[in-house]
């Protein structure tokens, strides 16, 4: 099988440290692939070497069979890689951004033609043509974001690198994003990589995802696969008034483990939900308990990073 993306036994150093210590994974066409880990983990290191931006220090990566250390050339016009928006020549208008990257673009595979009709397609897609003639400058940090991927976007990549696609949107725009990457989803040829710090982001897009930190895969699989390997407590809260539980009863009914009242909400720890909400609500009738609210809180891949990850957030 040939995969859009293999990396076998990758490092990258910088000088003596080592900043990705020897990942491997393989990542079939038509995937969307999220990276996710604190800050520090190796993911730019690894998206850097993907893309052909940083040197690999040993180990090799494939795109599409080709040989990132020797067949460049040839895996450039394959790629869609979406810059920091606050790299761009800000005094351009948007339509002259993305002509001069389709210049650059053709240029790098010796290719005169370019398609001007595409650049108004894209910014259709995105919903900037009507901020065609609009300085980049003058763009709001959610149009300046699309304008970014739309510029990975322009030249149909087969696979299409996406560094923290809607890192400081508003939660709008945020949806507007996942939508469009959905869109380019549907397009079983195409290949996404992302990398992401949003948990629910990781949970809507990915098929896969790879968890890093310190330079290692500390975990891989679908969103759901990792959430399962968690094995974690379901927690069932029901709010209540009228009379009270009797812990003894609560303590033994099917799948608890833990449980605590709280006078007018109980907290039930259960391996088994199912039967224990309805051992508990066949109790609160036998005792004319008024249950108001009720709460299953089931594991989420949050909960999958910060127990493999330590932390939500780390800055080292
Ligand atoms: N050019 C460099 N020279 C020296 N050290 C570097 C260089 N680039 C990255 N590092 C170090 O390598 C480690 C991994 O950095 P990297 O940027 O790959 O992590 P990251 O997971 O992308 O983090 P973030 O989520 O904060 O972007 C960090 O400790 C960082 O300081």
């Amino acid at each position: 099988m040939q995969y859009a993306i293999e990396a076998i036994d990758v490092k990258k150093s910088y000088g003596d440290f080592q900043a990705v210590k020897g990942v491997s994974f393989q990542i079939p066409v038509g995937t969307c692939f999220g990276i996710l880990g604190p800050n520090g983990a190796g993911k730019t290191s690894l998206l850097g070497m993907m893309e052909g931006i940083h040197k690999i220090s040993s180990g090799q990566i494939k795109i599409l069979g080709l040989d990132v250390a020797t067949e460049l050339a040839k895996i450039q016009p394959l790629l869609g890689v979406q810059l920091q928006t606050n790299n761009y020549f800000q005094f351009l208008n948007v339509e002259q951004l993305l002509d001069f990257f389709q210049e650059l673009r053709a240029a790098s595979i010796n290719n005169k033609y370019r398609d001007k009709k595409a650049i108004d397609a894209m910014l259709d897609k995105v919903s900037l043509l009507d901020k065609k003639k609009v300085k980049v400058e003058e763009l709001s940090g959610g149009q300046k974001q699309r304008l970014s991927i739309a510029i990975a976007m322009l030249e149909d990549p087969k696979i299409l690198f996406l560094d923290e696609p809607t890192s400081a949107l508003d939660p709008q725009n945020r949806r507007y994003t996942w939508d469009f990457i959905e869109q380019i989803k549907q397009d079983k040829d195409k290949t996404i990589l992302l990398t992401t710090h949003h948990m629910d982001e990781a949970e809507r897009l990915c098929d896969e995802l790879l968890i890093m930190d310190h330079g290692k895969i500390i975990q891989q699989g679908s969103p759901s696969e990792l959430v399962r390997s968690l094995n974690r407590h379901q927690n069932i809260v029901v709010k209540y008034k009228n009379g009270q539980f009797d812990g003894e009863f609560v303590k033994h009914a099917a799948g608890v483990v833990d449980h605590k009242d709280h006078g007018d909400s109980i907290v039930v720890s259960t391996v088994k939900s199912l039967e224990t909400i309805k051992s508990l609500f066949n109790h609160a009738e036998e005792r004319q308990i008024e249950i108001t609210e009720f709460d299953v809180q089931l594991p989420n891949l949050e909960d999958v990073f910060i127990s493999n990850t330590g932390a939500a957030l780390r800055d080292d």
